[in-house]
């Protein structure tokens, strides 16, 4: 084998001036305007002397609401790099045909489609998915707070930092060109010897083992925290779904930590786990990125199907229909999440019998998923149905996705798979679900969830325009790849020859451009509604703007740190609808200190050296690699050694704001 690893200095690593982005005009420019951006933010902080605030109240929290809202503003962060990458990608390709090259030479274009499903899977639909999940299990499950509060604060700060991390590269050095699974060989070090692979492995390892321990931490909160009476099929099916997707999270992400580790030793060390060399096999690889890259995509659904049952049964005023075969479903979807991996490879060559065989499991995912589709139609069914932007965007979502799930179909039947495999009738499929499906159900969430999370509901009108905008131009963007793909046309691409395709990849462009305007529009719903939070048109003092059916909506908007004053007792599904049918009068007496656990720094601080480790790992810096390390090591220790992990919230206190909450609600009624 040659000898592929650069010269490694003592001090920096591989790391030299050539790192930086000194000769490439538009990269040059976006760091130019994150540093300027950077610099203003943080002079925006300090001016309004918010930094105490935001270490204490955010950074540092434990609290499971605000870590929520934490992971839903880095994924809307994040989705701004991912988008704008997207953008990169239509403009290239709506010109570089024949003699045009387009503007981005391959080598960049490689790195821009690897980051951009890479930003988008990680640190945008997961984020957004667990932040949800995070905000939302456990106050319809009626518990105070997570089952280990200070372990949630460090996986938010984990993901955080593999989001730093792989936001680093775009300046210091730059970004894996394998697409966003990293495939061996093309991942090894004899075709891929500089940074781009480490960041890929570095930024994913941390972020992932942040995952990990938040579906270990979520599954232990449901399975232990519930409230007296809610037995597992009194939970709501939001619950049911984040249970699973836990489940599937604590089974796969093991895999990919292995898989990566793996890959770094080939990397480093010249071992020949994934090279043909000395016995290893790249087929290994590929099984075991699927093994966990198939179960991801459901991750990604499940807890969108979840919020797409409580907007529809709430917004149909019913009791969503065929709860049981409801919960059933998820659990099958579940359990043959595991056993479809290999149609991802089709085409490599395991022989018809095995083909055969995950050809059948995958197609038999469509019937949960089906039973699903018509449960929720079956809610809507002679309800009293309130067109509110939740419900418009679940809609959308049963019309998209069903195709979308659809094609999925088309691509499990092996015969077929020949021909479109790695085609953009591929890219076009998974764009169907992921945004018809994931994003949609993310969208819905956030518009149902936002009065809780802050008192007062998001404008309806930019909602409304945000919403067109999106499915319009989702149908715009997409629809041309499926053309395309069935003309032949292979996936990372980034010039063509035949001059035939273009028409459409313009139309494609168009569509990107409008799914831009939606999203200008969702940001400016946000800052209308932030703007107009006082008015009576968005204020909520119920705590229960939609006439809600699960426990959240029990307690007032935003929750008080404690959720409820006293633990919920639940004797039906929709355990908060039962209480209101029934008469439930609120306790405003009785009240009694609260047990709470304590905000904790060392998340934060250990999270924020992880971005140090990790950027010595892929430089080869490996006396720094050493010392955060140690220093990691040392803050846990510290840490362990911090007795004073909880308080209690003063009785006098806790009838404050419960006394509070009961005048708001007494005014209300005599308004109305
Ligand atoms: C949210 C993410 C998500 C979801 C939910 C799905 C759902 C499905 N996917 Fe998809 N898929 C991806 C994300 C997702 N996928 C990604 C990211 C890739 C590519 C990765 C890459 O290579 O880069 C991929 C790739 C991919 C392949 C590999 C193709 C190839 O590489 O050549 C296949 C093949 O079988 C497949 C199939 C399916 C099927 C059958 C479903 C089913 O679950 C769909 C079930 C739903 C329905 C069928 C619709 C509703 C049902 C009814 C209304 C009932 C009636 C219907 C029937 C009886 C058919 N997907
Ligand atoms: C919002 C609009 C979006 C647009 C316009 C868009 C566009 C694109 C384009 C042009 C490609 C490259 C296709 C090719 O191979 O030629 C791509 C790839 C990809 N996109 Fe998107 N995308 C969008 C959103 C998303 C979202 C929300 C996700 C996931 C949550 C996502 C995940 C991916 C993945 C995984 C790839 C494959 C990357 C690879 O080939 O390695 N995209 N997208
Ligand atoms: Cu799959």
């Amino acid at each position: 084998m040659t000898d592929v690893h650069p010269v490694v200095s003592p001090l920096l690593g591989r790391l030299t001036l050539d790192a930086l982005p000194l000769h490439e005009l538009p990269v040059l420019l976006a760091f130019g305007g994150v540093t300027v951006g950077g610099i203003a933010l943080l002079a925006i902080i300090t001016y309004f002397k918010a930094w105490g605030w935001l270490w204490r109240d955010w950074f540092t929290s434990v609290d499971h609401k605000k870590i929520g809202i934490m992971y839903v503003i880095l994924a809307l962060v994040m989705f701004l790099r991912g988008f704008s990458d997207a953008l990169m990608m239509r403009a290239q390709q709506a010109m570089a045909f024949g003699d045009n090259a387009g503007y981005l030479p391959p080598d960049h274009y490689n790195q821009i489609f690897t980051a951009h499903g890479v930003i988008m899977i990680f640190f945008v639909a997961m984020p957004l998915v667990v932040g949800l999940m995070n905000f939302v299990v456990p106050l319809q499950i009626g518990a105070r707070d997570v089952s280990f509060p200070y372990l949630n604060n460090f996986s938010f700060w984990l993901t955080a930092s593999g989001a730093i991390i792989t936001m680093i590269s775009l300046f210091v050095g730059n970004y894996a060109r394998t697409g966003w699974l990293a495939m061996p060989p093309l991942s090894g070090m004899e075709a891929s010897p500089d940074v781009g692979v480490d960041y890929y492995i570095w930024g994913l390892q941390i972020a992932g083992l942040g995952t990990l321990l938040s579906g270990v931490n979520l599954l232990a909160t449901i399975v232990k925290m519930r409230a007296p009476g809610m037995t597992l099929f009194k939970m709501p099916i939001f619950v049911w779904t984040a249970l699973c997707t836990n489940t599937l999270i604590v089974a796969a992400f093991p895999v990919l930590t292995a898989v990566l580790a793996i890959l770094s030793l080939d990397r480093l060390l010249g071992m020949q786990f994934f090279t043909n060399g000395l016995g290893g096999n790249p087929m290994m690889y590929v099984n075991l990125i699927w093994i966990w890259g198939h179960p991801e995509v459901y991750i990604l659904i499940l807890p969108a199907f979840g919020i797409y049952s409580e907007v529809v049964a709430t917004f149909s005023r019913k009791r969503l229909f065929g709860y049981t075969s409801m919960v059933y479903a998820t659990i099958v979807i579940t359990i043959l999440a595991y056993l479809v991996w290999l149609h991802h490879f089709f085409t490599m060559g395991s022989g018809a019998s095995v083909n055969s065989f995950f050809a059948i499991t995958t197609m038999i995912i469509s019937i949960p998923t089906g039973a699903k589709i018509f449960n929720w139609l079956f809610t809507m069914y002679h309800g009293r149905i309130r067109y509110e932007l939740p419900m418009m965007w679940t809609v959308a979502f049963m019309l998209t996705f069903t195709i979308g799930g659809m094609t999925g179909v088309l691509l499990a039947v092996p015969p077929a798979d020949f021909v479109l495999h790695n085609s953009l009738f591929l890219v076009a499929h998974f764009h169907n679900v992921i945004i018809g499906g994931t994003l949609f159900g993310m969208f819905a969430g956030i518009n149902f969830w936002w009065p809780k999370a802050f008192g007062f509901k998001l404008d309806r009108v930019w909602g409304k325009r945000s919403f067109w905008l999106w499915v319009v131009g989702f149908w715009t963007a997409f629809a041309p790849l499926y053309v395309l793909g069935l003309m032949g046309v292979t996936r990372r691409l980034s010039h063509f020859d035949d001059a035939s395709y273009q028409p459409y990849f313009i139309v494609a462009a168009l569509g990107a451009g409008l799914i831009a305007m939606g999203i200008g529009c969702m940001f400016m719903q946000f800052y209308v509604s932030i703007r107009d939070r006082n008015t009576d048109r968005l204020r909520d003092v119920t705590g229960d703007p939609w006439d809600g059916r699960t426990l959240e909506w029990s307690t007032s908007s935003p929750p008080p740190d404690y959720n409820f004053a006293f633990a919920p007792i639940v004797y039906d599904n929709d355990a908060f609808w039962d209480m209101k049918t029934r008469g439930f009068e609120r306790p405003t007496t009785g009240f009694k200190a609260i047990h709470m656990p304590k905000n904790a720094a060392a998340g934060v601080i250990i999270g924020l050296i992880s971005v140090g480790f990790g950027f010595a790992m892929i430089w080869y810096i490996w006396w720094l690699a050493i010392v955060t390390l140690l220093a990691m090591l040392g803050v846990s220790i510290w840490h362990s050694f911090n007795y004073k992990r909880d308080f209690h919230i003063p009785v006098e206190d806790v009838i404050r704001i419960e006394d509070e909450r009961t005048r708001l609600l007494a005014a209300q009624k005599v308004v109305a």
